[in-house]
């Protein structure tokens, strides 16, 4: 039996809705064998973030290459990569492994406010990593800060994946999770040719935990199963709708979202 791997490097969210925890369960709904090289620990629930202890480099550094150097993922995606020295170690072994299905999710802060990307760490994201990108998805905050414009419209949201493809991403998809001025979530892709958008009602819950970090480790998913880019996003897409649709009421606060779903709503892989 051949199967289809693919490999998330981020952080470990112990409430098990975001980073290294939602990565792996949306491969696993995917039908790919997944991986992980995990950058931070993180000690967090519902409530929110409550510590963050990053792995040593020497750690970091071992895992990339106990993956590449005998295991070759069909599809990469970051997540939360702590500090500029992480990023330009994980932008190395891409390169020296050829990884070249390689998913940025540029995960800045937490959705309570955590700082989950140092801010000197910034910049060594767009020198280092996002020219690997196949893709790279930004929330309006998060592509804000590296294109360095301010996104109110969809205009600007257009002009900005635009502006990250000629920073060097082969893809950009500006997400809509955070405009609250229509009913509608609206992605913007471009992939370097011309603009698609991915729509779907905005469910109104606060169980959004992890949404970001699951809609990207379906793209990636998608990609390691040989998908072509709008076809992942799309099934992303789906993917990440049924998933918040179909809360589970777990904890407090901000509940994770739903992995099983959208397998039980039926998709055939
Ligand atoms: N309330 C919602 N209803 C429907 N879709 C949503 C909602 N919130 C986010 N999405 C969708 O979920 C996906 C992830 O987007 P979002 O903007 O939440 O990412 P993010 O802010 O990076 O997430 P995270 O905070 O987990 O890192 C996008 O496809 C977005 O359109
Ligand atoms: C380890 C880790 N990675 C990513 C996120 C972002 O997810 P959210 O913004 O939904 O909290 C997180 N909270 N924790």
């Amino acid at each position: 039996m051949s199967i289809h791997q693919a490999l998330t490097i981020a952080g470990s969210d112990s409430g098990g809705g975001a980073g290294i925890q939602a990565d792996l369960k949306t491969f696993q709904e995917l039908g790919v064998y997944g991986m992980s090289v995990i950058t931070a620990v993180t000690a967090q629930n519902t409530a929110g973030v409550q510590g963050v202890y990053p792995v040593e480099m020497a750690g970091v550094i071992r895992q990339l290459d106990s993956i590449g150097e005998d295991l070759a993922p069909d599809a990469v995606k970051t997540g939360m990569l702590f500090s500029a020295d992480i990023i330009r170690e994980v932008a190395q072994a891409v390169r020296r492994y050829g990884w070249r299905q390689l998913v940025i999710d540029p995960v800045m802060v937490a959705k309570g406010g955590s700082v989950l990307l140092q801010q000197q760490a910034v910049q060594a994201l767009i020198d280092e990593l996002l020219p690997l990108a196949a893709i790279i998805t930004p929330n309006v905050p998060e592509a804000e800060l590296l294109t360095g414009m301010t996104i109110r419209t969809l205009a600007e949201r257009k002009q900005a994946a635009r502006q990250l493809v000629a920073m060097g991403a082969r893809c950009a998809v500006v997400k809509g999770g955070h405009d609250l001025s229509t009913n509608q979530a609206v992605d913007v892709m471009y992939d370097g040719e011309r603009f698609h958008y991915t729509e779907s009602p905005r469910i109104d819950t606060p169980h959004t935990h992890g949404t970001g970090c699951t809609y990207s480790a379906a793209i990636t998913a998608e990609l390691a199963r040989g998908s072509d880019m709008l076809s992942a996003v799309r099934t992303a897409k789906a993917f990440v709708q049924a998933a918040i649709a179909d809360g589970l009421g777990i904890g407090s606060v901000h509940g994770p979202t739903n992995h099983f779903a959208y397998r039980r709503k039926g998709a055939v892989l």
